[in-house]
């Protein structure tokens, strides 16, 4: 009998830098021997210093990429990235419904590493209606929790009283990713509705930071598909996003991608 594989599919925006968006996501699954498949939803034209083009795809394209994937080689769980505007938004969540896909990781990005936007206003508000109540796990970063909520989030209270608030928004889990924290160490805020987990790990200190939030979120997905439980998913995720933190690349002169082998590399020896 053929194995079984477990299938992830990635929503989201291509970096043409390869560090962020699809790219990210595909070489993670990659490595976490998941089988990956794509539904583009802009293209931009990106490197480790800023974002130089931006081009949204049509949403029948959207639709028709997700439509093509999952009615002929099946997804165990998907992920969304980069949604440039309300309709394709509006595309995504109608086939995760239609489909019932069984595990979606919702990754909130707005705006690049290098500063640019990656949505309009309209879509960041639309986030909440359309896509947070379909999500089994959102994974904000902390300007990102502070745009859903309305909160300043500038001590761990308030990053517990944000995480109720996006599980009163529908997602049936959260984590709120600690890279944007001043100091101390990176330190992730997870919760189900139930019980609070923090996931710490230390803080490097490098300008290597490009698609972090990208790799992590394509991690969780990729735990997800092969049928782990949500927090047994992040807290694998967040070791995997730490060794490729760990270990630079050096690539480009601005901040550059991580590496998406380094959990092969022996933590403390490379
Ligand atoms: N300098 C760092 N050292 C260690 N871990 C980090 C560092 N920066 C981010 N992380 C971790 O990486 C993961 C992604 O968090 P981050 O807040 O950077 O996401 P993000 O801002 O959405 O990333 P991006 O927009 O670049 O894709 C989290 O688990 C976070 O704790
Ligand atoms: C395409 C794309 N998606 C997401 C991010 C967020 O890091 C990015 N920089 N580019």
């Amino acid at each position: 009998m053929a194995p079984t594989i477990a299938r992830a599919l990635t929503i989201a925006g291509s970096d043409s830098g390869g560090g962020a968006g699809i790219q990210a996501d595909l070489k993670t699954f990659q490595e976490l021997e998941v089988f990956g498949m794509s539904a583009l939803t802009a293209v931009t034209a990106q490197n480790t210093l800023g974002v130089q083009g931006i081009y949204e795809l049509p949403p029948q394209a959207v639709a028709e990429q997700i439509d093509a994937v999952v009615e002929d080689l099946g997804v165990d769980a998907a992920k969304t990235g980069m949604i440039a505007n309300i309709e394709i938004m509006e595309v995504i969540a109608e086939k995760v419904k239609a489909y019932a896909i069984p595990n979606l990781v919702v990754d909130p990005v707005m705006i690049s590493k290098s500063g640019h936007s990656l949505l309009n206003e309209d879509a960041r508000l639309a986030l909440k209606r359309y896509l947070l109540p379909l999500a089994t796990v959102v994974t904000p970063n902390i300007p990102e929790a502070e745009v859903l909520t309305g909160l300043q989030l500038d001590s761990m209270e308030a990053r517990k009283e944000a995480a109720r608030m996006i599980i009163g928004m529908g997602a049936r889990s959260v984590v709120i990713k600690g890279g944007h924290l001043p100091d101390g160490e990176a330190e992730d805020l997870f919760y189900d509705g139930q019980e609070f987990s923090i996931l710490s790990s230390p803080r490097f200190e490098t300008p290597h930071t490009h698609g972090t939030g990208c790799t992590f979120s394509a991690a969780i997905a990729a735990h997800l598909a092969k049928g782990e439980a949500v927090l047994s998913a992040v807290r694998q995720a967040k070791a995997f996003i730490t060794a490729a933190i760990r270990h630079p690349l050096h690539l480009g002169g601005g901040h550059g991608p991580t590496n998406h082998w380094a959990h092969r590399l022996q933590e403390g020896k490379a």
